[in-house]
């Protein structure tokens, strides 16, 4: 069992090493300071090298409030390596002015240990020391000794970080990341991973963390092609923002669905939404693009001088015949034009003349070769496309056949449809149909690695819409089939990694593996509230085993019927507020403006835009997601229920955001499912 020490002479000690890294962090910072663009050939390379420079004295800046290492490890007596017997791992590497390592970075392989040595398993390690630290000092240590077998038991230092009040935003977990969760941060770039968790378990916390893990160890390859966080809503990505800048990782695009698809939230009817969520839509609207190529009627005439080339009608037929499908659309249009000048070139060349290229090219843009290629294969948008198939009975009955029945067309046709194209507004369904007629026109460019959260939330043309932007690379899934809200939630992760491209067990074109693992031990929530969330999992999960939480929490859940809700909020808001640490009030959507309104205690009503960092938050239910308080103050369950077809799921995540404590205040009966 690891003791937490305060033994003053190793304390010291630790603490000098701390100060002779700061020092040699500062020189480091210091010489990249120095060092000049100038040398770079033209201003173009020079404003890049300038780039970089600036880059990298941002990530040797050091951070006052967090210590520059967070554990050592005393290896045994002949490591292979050329590192010193004693590393001390940290969030950066520093070195001194010889070069010697002073911290070693958390990602490099020699770190590993620090996460995944046991006494069953030492990986060269004799002892491993974690440090406790406070605004930015040492303050406390544990030694573990693994040469003795037996087991470790609790991290005090561990149970400390998961106890402390949250206040602010998301904190990096770099210094207590567990086994389990190391496993899946450190999977290869070419793996992709699918992570089922309960709630806390640590799923975002482990994204980020592979995130900044892949950076490090393939930052060539990264750099070029990019990661991208995708997250539920924008008051969720500004809750986690911190993560990956505390780990020096600042060019990581974090966005929504809505943000990479476009931002259409025009109002429909969720079983009209969920027809167009569903995969089959993918087969309809490529068949409504190809169906714009049209037989050819006319051959190809093109005058030079005296002289006419023909094309016929037939020989266009053909070449159309022979692009049609083999390429994507706009390609494809492009193709024809070259295909047809081509053919006329072949004429020229026939009668004894030398056309060049600028001469096929020419005859490619000429009017008669345009004429034909407009009636024949004509340019067009997503939106024009989308616009016709949502208002056009016959022609979506054709791209339909029989994947869509008669009330299914039915339903997606619009009652009003817009004049235009151009006037139509669109809904957030439509927008991941948009950008896969987009794909089907122009392909769409793909980062080297997609990190997804709450994706059991999303349908299969949203999946399909992230999947075509890792294509070439590799993707980390993140989720709970226990908390899917919305009408195309996932039941299983199988279906998911299908409409994302990566098939369990299978290989993508890019050499991609796939697995799909669980984290099964909670991180915030007490056992006590997890225990009685859990009470919903026969209805909204059943497959799924209860979770477990680390944290036991005793008296952590208090449930009262009051006729005041109200007074009973006030009073509950003014307890909390005795206490440390953050309150968030979560409140059925239709009370959020009638509560605020109510509670005269200062607060924020958060928004989907803002994280909102004022210390008593109302939180909407549909906004709770992945967020977590101190002191959560829950507002009558059952007309969270009731508001939508999931409300089930939508409770469960809002029984799931208490670090400390929850309280439930009800004037209704609470859901059955809870009794
Ligand atoms: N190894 C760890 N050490 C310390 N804290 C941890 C660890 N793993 C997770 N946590 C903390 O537990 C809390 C929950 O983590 P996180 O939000 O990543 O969970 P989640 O699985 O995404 O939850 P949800 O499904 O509810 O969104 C966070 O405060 C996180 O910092």
């Amino acid at each position: 069992m690891p003791a937490h020490q305060l033994a003053p002479d190793i304390l010291a000690a630790e603490r000098e090493h701390l100060a002779v890294s700061r020092a040699a962090l500062t020189a480091m910072r210091r010489h990249a300071q120095s060092l000049s663009a100038d040398a770079a050939g033209d201003w173009v390379s020079q404003q890049v090298l300038q780039g970089l420079l600036d880059q990298r004295v941002a990530a040797l800046a050091d951070h006052p409030d967090t210590p520059l290492f967070f554990g050592r490890l005393d290896r045994g007596t002949a490591p292979a390596d050329e590192l010193p017997g004693t590393l001390h791992v940290g969030r950066r590497h520093v070195h001194d002015g010889a070069g010697q390592a002073l911290v070693i970075d958390w990602r490099a392989p020699v770190s590993r240990a620090f996460y995944q040595a046991s006494p069953a398993d030492p990986m060269g390690v004799a002892r491993r020391r974690r440090f406790g630290y406070q605004a930015g000092e040492l303050t406390a240590f544990e030694d573990e000794d693994l040469t003795h077998g037996g087991s470790l038991g609790t991290s005090k230092i561990l149970t400390d970080e998961i106890e402390r009040p949250r206040t602010g935003p998301m904190r990096d977990i770099v210094a207590t990341i567990q086994p389990d969760q190391d496993e899946i941060v450190r999977a290869d770039l070419g793996v992709t991973v699918c992570v089922q968790g309960a709630p806390g378990t640590g799923k975002t916390a482990v994204g980020l963390h592979r995130a900044a893990y892949l950076l490090f160890t393939h930052r060539e390859k990264l750099s070029r092609s990019g990661v991208m966080i995708v997250g539920p809503n924008r008051a969720f990505l500004s809750y986690i923002s911190s993560v990956l800048p505390a780990l020096g990782e600042v060019k990581v695009d974090q966005s929504t669905v809505a943000g990479i698809l476009g931002d259409h939230a025009h109002p429909e009817d969720p079983a009209v939404a969920a027809i167009k969520g569903d995969a089959r839509m993918a087969p309809v609207l490529r068949r409504a693009l190809w169906l714009h190529v049209v037989k050819p009627e006319e051959g190809v005439l093109v005058t030079r001088g005296v002289n006419r080339y023909r094309v016929a009608d037939y020989e266009v037929r053909e070449i159309v015949a022979s692009l049609r499908g083999t390429t994507r659309y706009n390609p494809g249009r492009t193709a024809l034009a070259q295909r047809l000048a081509h053919a006329i070139l072949v004429q020229m060349e026939r009668r004894g003349e030398s056309p060049d290229d600028r001469v096929q090219d020419a005859v490619a843009r000429s009017k008669s070769v345009k004429q034909v290629i407009d009636q024949t294969w004509p340019k067009l948008t997503p939106e024009q496309v989308l616009h016709r198939l949502l208002s056009d009975a016959a022609f979506l009955a054709r791209a339909a056949k029989s994947d869509l029945t008669a009330e299914e067309q039915q339903a997606l046709l619009w009652a009003k449809p817009a004049k235009s194209f151009r006037s139509a507004k669109w809904s957030a369904a439509d927008a991941a149909l948009l950008d896969e007629l987009a794909d089907l026109m122009e392909r769409t460019p793909s980062h080297g690695h997609l990190v997804v959260d709450e994706a059991q939330d999303l349908s299969a043309m949203q999946l399909r819409a992230l999947g075509r932007r890792c294509r070439t690379g590799s993707a980390t899934v993140l989720g709970d089939l226990a908390q899917g809200t919305t009408p195309w939630s996932a039941r299983s992760w199988e279906t998911v990694l299908r409409h994302l491209g990566f098939e369990k067990g299978s290989e993508r074109s890019g050499g991609t593996e796939t697995a799909v693992t669980e984290l099964t031990l909670g991180f915030r929530v007490p056992r006590e509230v997890l225990d009685y969330a859990a009470r919903l999992l026969p209805s909204i999960a059943p497959e799924l085993a209860p979770p477990r939480s680390l944290r036991p929490g005793a008296g952590s859940l208090s449930i009262r019927q009051t006729d005041d809700l109200p007074g009973a909020l006030a009073e509950a808001v003014g307890r909390a507020l005795a206490r440390e640490g953050s309150i968030g009030v979560i409140v059925p959507d239709a009370l959020t403006a009638e509560m605020s309104a109510a509670l005269a205690l200062p607060h924020e009503v958060l928004t989907p835009d803002a994280a909102g960092d004022h210390r008593v938050l109302l939180i909407p239910a549909t906004l709770a997601k992945g967020l977590e308080y101190d002191h959560v103050i829950l507002l009558d369950p059952a007309v969270i229920t009731a508001a939508e077809p999931q409300g089930l799921a939508r409770l469960y995540v809002a029984l799931t955001r208490a670090v400390t404590t929850l309280t439930i205040l009800h004037t209704d009966p609470l859901p059955p499912e809870l009794r």
